[in-house]
């Protein structure tokens, strides 16, 4: 029998939760998802979320991530899982989503009934259903605000490590306050989904992490406070609602007596702070200074460790969830995984067997053909819509199927290319690059993803 301790990891990323179980020896004793679309259809989402109406609004129901947690506990549970044995649990959210808990919740938190299901216990607990998500960009007028309130985009982005972005926290928060003033009284916390997930398992408030609460433009990335002129220019009252701020190794305490109860975990069990998706990916990834990072997951990412920030205009700087004295610098791309599988369902029969086989059988460099596939508003650069250039560099609006799908991967590996090389990231003969998310399991676009970065960057 397998006495040993076990660990547990959560992902409450933007398509689904996962959950996995590993022995002192790393080795995955469990594994599962909860995949918001098909596992909870009641929510009606689509890859996690509703975009709104005006196409820039983009929410995912917070008693959807509850149900989710319920559900894969439940299933754990029913397939025997010993939770007894787990010693430690941690996880992860992605980045910049808000969830604004009611007056009154902390009581309930603390207090969590073992014989209720959490979406049950918690459901009047938050003073806005709707959570707005990293896929937002409606905040424009608030972003702009802030940057003329600091003194400037590359002001803001000396104190924050990023220039005012419409995903990030603070802004979103701005546009709450503004929009839904009597709810926002109303809350007496604001989590970001990392911090949420983790006041789920310690059953009182998490602090947010210093790594996660970098995506906010709100923390000063240096002092590692919350900066009170930009917590002034987005709602007053925030300080207290955001609560404190810790390194993202913290450990938080044990897991509540509902777990213990519920599930049978041990009244000992450690929670660690959660934190964002992509620091939590480069600290699993064991990213060491020099390493590239790309993250394939429903978006794309970039990033790497380093030691001396120079945050500019593009791309962003967050504290080091390993070594919280130093930084990691990332680059964030919205049209990553769903625009591949619009593709891969308008030219391959949606099939990624039938995808790769195209990408096998067509040339590097495509014949000249490029093009550029924004079917929301990206993030770098900000521009929506789709642009195909032939080998005479004019423009034309379609391509045959295999050089669209060859079009679409060299195009997104090398705008990550063009961007990562702006901010004077650089490939030694020792670096290593990694990969990791949904998409990284597919070796012919990790094939065309080596030639773009790597052969680009070393001629
Ligand atoms: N074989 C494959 N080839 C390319 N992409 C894939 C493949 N399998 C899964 N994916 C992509 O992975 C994405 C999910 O990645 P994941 O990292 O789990 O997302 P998230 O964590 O953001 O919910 C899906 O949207 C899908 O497009
Ligand atoms: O906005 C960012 C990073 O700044 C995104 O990377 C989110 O963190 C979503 O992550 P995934 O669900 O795509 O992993």
């Amino acid at each position: 029998m397998d006495s040993a301790a076990h660990y547990l990891g959560f992902d409450f990323s933007t398509q689904q939760l996962k959950v996995i179980a590993v022995n002192e020896q790393l080795h995955v004793v469990y594994e599962d998802n909860v995949q918001f679309d098909k596992d909870l259809p009641e929510f009606g989402t689509q890859g996690g979320v509703h975009v709104h109406e005006d196409k820039l609004t983009v929410t995912s129901p917070v008693l959807m991530w509850l149900k989710a947690l319920d559900c894969i506990l439940d299933r754990m549970k029913a397939s025997g899982f010993n939770f007894s044995k787990i010693k430690a649990l941690s996880g992860t959210g992605q980045q910049h989503g808000s969830v604004y808990w009611r007056t009154a919740s902390r009581e309930v938190l603390n207090h969590l009934p073992a014989e209720q299901p959490l979406h049950i216990a918690l459901q009047t607990c938050f003073s806005i259903s709707d959570s707005p998500i990293w896929m937002d960009s409606s905040t424009r007028a608030e972003c702009h605000h802030l940057e003329k309130s600091i003194g400037g985009a590359q002001v803001l982005a000396n104190i924050t490590g990023s220039r005012a972005y419409e995903r990030f926290t603070g802004n979103q928060i701005a546009k709450v306050y503004k929009q839904k003033p009597k709810e926002y009284s109303q809350c007496e916390r604001i989590s970001l989904v990392s911090s949420f997930a983790a006041s789920l398992f310690i059953g009182d408030y998490a602090p947010i992490d210093y790594s996660d609460g970098s995506g906010m433009n709100l923390l000063d990335i240096h002092k590692k406070t919350w900066d009170e002129t930009c917590l002034n220019a987005c709602a007053p009252g925030l300080k207290e609602k955001l609560g404190s701020v810790v390194p993202s190794s913290s450990v938080l305490g044990n897991v509540s007596s509902y777990h213990v109860q519920r599930y049978g975990f041990s009244p000992h069990c450690s929670v660690v702070a959660f934190t964002g998706d992509n620091p939590a990916s480069l600290a699993g990834m064991r990213l060491e200074e020099g390493d590239i990072a790309v993250s394939l997951g429903t978006s794309d990412t970039l990033f790497l460790w380093i030691k001396d920030p120079t945050p500019a205009l593009e791309g962003h700087i967050f504290i080091n969830p390993v070594h919280f004295e130093d930084y990691m610098a990332l680059l964030c791309f919205k049209n990553g995984s769903l625009m591949r599988e619009k593709i891969r369902d308008n030219c391959s029969s949606a099939s990624w067997e039938e995808f790769s086989n195209i990408l096998r059988s067509t040339p590097p460099g495509n014949n000249g053909h490029i093009g550029f596939f924004f079917d929301v508003m990206e993030i770098t650069p900000q521009v929506v819509g789709i642009h195909r250039f032939n080998a005479k560099n004019q423009k034309v609006s379609e391509f045959p199927q295999d050089v669209e799908v060859r079009a679409l991967i060299e195009g997104q590996f090398m705008a990550k290319r063009i961007y990562a090389e702006r901010l004077g990231y650089k490939i030694l003969p020792q670096t290593k690059i990694l990969a990791t998310g949904g998409a990284s399991c597919n070796q012919d676009i990790l094939q065309v993803h080596y030639l773009c970065l790597v052969r680009c960057f070393r001629i």
